[in-house]
């Protein structure tokens, strides 16, 4: 198989992490013999730098031009007190709108061998398996107006909580579809006890939940899910919610795992152009200096080899090396606690390793059959 795959790194450890996404897809393309090409883009601080825009034209044309996306991350310290329209995350709000990249999905797995890595308590996080469905392209992040003002004389701020109804029901129907290939429950999360644009989500809940009799719907306000994330995690099996609520439930569920580092996403378009995505940003306290985690990269790599390209052994295949090398006891340092932690570039050596080494394995095998 032959396919384009733009890569956008970014900045901080967006670039650490995608070049180990881009060696493990390397890999693959080695073991299965498909060709992978990888054409890089600008995003984010350093697209600003460059162009002086956080999303340049150029940057969409190659997204456009290619079978998928990969993304690091964008921001940091240096943009900060940049002017909205000059920072980091507007390039990153503007492709997902710019590709109409509406649905971003965070699955959340527990991994037998990081159950000690985790704050909580191994009988709590035993067997997790759920997935956020974060509606991505509207609500809070992308509300007009949006900006700093003067009300009765006195300076004041707003941003708003916009969604059309077409909206909710477009990621509400995803989140029904996959709940019926999964255990057949959606937790719809809201405010609908203070916010009008809640109250419609749950009205479009029940609507849609009548097209999917199979699939048991419950509401749940986002605060209590906050809690019950943590208390219960096993009782969820598809969450979806609002813009700013999924961004804030999912940092929150990667504690589940053990990092932030290790969650990756996919963001999907109604296309068929998506873009996979880690959940975390670029970490800038650890930046360069080949720190981090790129596991969660990796994973979203993974997505994109299964959900863009159907490549499922392929995509196995990266998820059980990840797994292989967690369980041997290999960890970076946000795992690692007292042990030795292996550095962002020794973690990707690690798991091609286990990619090709499977390949060596399975040419043995077949040479003896
Ligand atoms: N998708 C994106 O590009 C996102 C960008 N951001 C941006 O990133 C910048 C930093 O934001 P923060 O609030 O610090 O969030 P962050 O997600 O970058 O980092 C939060 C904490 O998690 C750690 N961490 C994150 N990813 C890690 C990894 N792969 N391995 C090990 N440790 C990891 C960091 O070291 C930090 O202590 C900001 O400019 C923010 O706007 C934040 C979230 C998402
Ligand atoms: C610019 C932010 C909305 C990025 C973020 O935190 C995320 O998508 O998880
Ligand atoms: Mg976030």
């Amino acid at each position: 198989m032959k396919k384009n795959i733009a890569v956008l790194p970014g900045d901080g450890i967006g670039p650490e992490v995608a070049k180990g996404a881009v060696e493990i897809l390397g890999a693959i393309g080695e073991r299965y013999g498909h060709k992978f090409t990888f054409r890089y883009g600008q995003i984010g601080g350093s697209a600003i730098d460059r162009h002086g825009n956080p999303l340049p034209d150029e940057t969409l044309a190659l997204c456009r031009q290619s079978d998928a996306i990969l993304l690091g991350a964008v921001g940091g310290p240096k943009w900060d007190q940049n002017p909205p329209e000059y920072r980091p995350e507007q390039g990153l709000l503007k492709i997902r709108k710019e590709l109409n990249l509406y649905a971003n999905m965070r699955p959340i797995n527990y991994y037998a061998s990081l159950l000690e890595s985790s704050p909580l308590k191994k009988e709590i996080i035993e067997e997790t398996d759920f997935l956020i469905v974060r509606e991505l392209t509207g609500g809070l992040y992308f509300g007009k107006p949006s900006e700093r003002t003067y009300r009765d004389g006195m300076e004041a701020a707003v941003d708003t909580l916009y969604y059309e109804r077409e909206e909710v029901k477009r990621i509400m129907k995803l989140a029904f579809e996959l709940a019926s290939t999964r255990n057949q429950k959606v937790t719809s999360v809201d405010k609908a006890n203070v916010l009008e644009s809640s109250r419609m989500w749950r009205e479009v809940a029940e609507e849609v939940a009548k097209d999917y009799p199979e699939v048991t719907l419950e509401h749940m306000l986002v605060d209590n899910a906050a809690m019950q994330l943590i208390k219960n995690p096993r009782q969820f099996d598809t969450i979806v919610t609002e813009n700013m609520f999924g961004d804030i439930l999912s940092d929150e569920a990667s504690v589940l795992t053990g990092s932030l580092g290790m969650l990756p996403s996919a963001s999907l378009s109604e296309s068929g152009l998506h873009l996979y995505e880690p959940i975390h940003g670029s970490a800038p306290d650890i930046a360069g200096r080949n720190k981090a985690n790129p596991i969660a990269m990796i994973l979203s790599s993974a997505s994109m080899l299964r959900h863009s390209f159907g490549l499922e052994e392929e995509a196995d295949t990266v998820e059980q090396a990840v797994r292989s090398i967690l369980d041997s006891g290999r960890r970076t340092a946000d795992l690692a606690g007292s042990g030795i932690p292996y550095s962002t570039s020794e973690m990707v050596e690690a798991i091609k390793e286990e990619i090709l080494q499977k390949d060596a394995i399975v040419h043995i095998m077949d040479a003896y059959a």
